[in-house]
């Protein structure tokens, strides 16, 4: 892979455990919403998603228990809503700056990542949380602040993750052909998408999951990946 400039990176079962995600953020966010949405209805940005989340649900008038309901909905659903995720987002810096959690990082991750970015290589973010999500999960982790190793973040607001346009506006907004690129990803349909773009791609199988193949190579760490 001589000609990569580039590593784009999922967060959820690649650099951190979908367990930390499902047992500590999702969890936080359900519980914090209510309160969170009452104390902030106020706030541009929080009308803003409120709006957007009601016209993605097709709904013309609701109350605000009415959308919290359905956000909580949400929540249980795992639904990829760019509106939900913004609000997430909102919910988890409360969480991170009060020392409720850190993120998980699997252990080789920071090293790695820290390797391939003294090497020379670019690093970018690729995940349905919220881009202000993605840098709170960077910014407080367990292995501390990785947000100095990164060039750039994108989120569902580029495109979701399982469509090709998506991958190629990313690689247009970092200013590499696709081929330049190295997308990581747990999830086949998102490795699908980036290749058809023109991206190379890496699986993460991570331990207990057994190896599968995807059609993509796949690893199950990043010590096994040379970009
Ligand atoms: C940005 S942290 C929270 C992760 C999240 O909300 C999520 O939906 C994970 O999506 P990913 O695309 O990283 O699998
Ligand atoms: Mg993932």
């Amino acid at each position: 892979m001589s000609d990569i400039r580039a590593v784009l990176t999922d967060i959820e079962g690649t650099t951190s455990s979908i367990d930390f995600v499902k047992d500590v953020l999702f969890p936080y966010a359900r519980q914090h919403l209510p309160a969170y949405v009452e104390t902030h209805t106020d706030e541009p940005e929080v009308q803003h998603w409120l709006h957007e989340a009601a016209k993605e649900a097709g709904i013309v008038e609701a109350t605000r228990g009415e959308i919290i309901n359905l956000l909580i909905r949400w929540i249980d659903e795992d639904r990829k809503s760019t509106a939900l995720k913004a609000l997430q987002g909102m919910i988890w810096r409360e969480g991170y700056e009060s020392g409720a959690y850190v993120s998980h990082m699997y252990p080789e991750v920071a090293g790695r990542l820290k390797a391939w970015h003294e090497q020379g290589l670019k690093l970018y973010v690729y995940s349905s949380g919220s881009v202000p999500a993605q840098k709170l999960l960077f910014g407080f982790s367990e292995n501390g602040d990785l947000t100095p190793l990164f060039s750039g973040y994108f989120d569902t607001q580029t495109g979701h993750k399982r469509e090709v346009q998506s991958y190629r506006l990313i690689a247009e907004a970092i200013g590499l052909a696709p081929a330049q690129v190295l997308f990581l990803s747990d999830i086949r349909e998102e490795l699908d998408a980036a290749r058809e773009a023109g991206m190379h791609t890496t699986h993460l199988v991570r331990p207990p999951l057994p190896m599968t193949d995807a059609g993509h190579p796949a690893v199950a760490d990043f010590d096994a990946i040379q970009p």
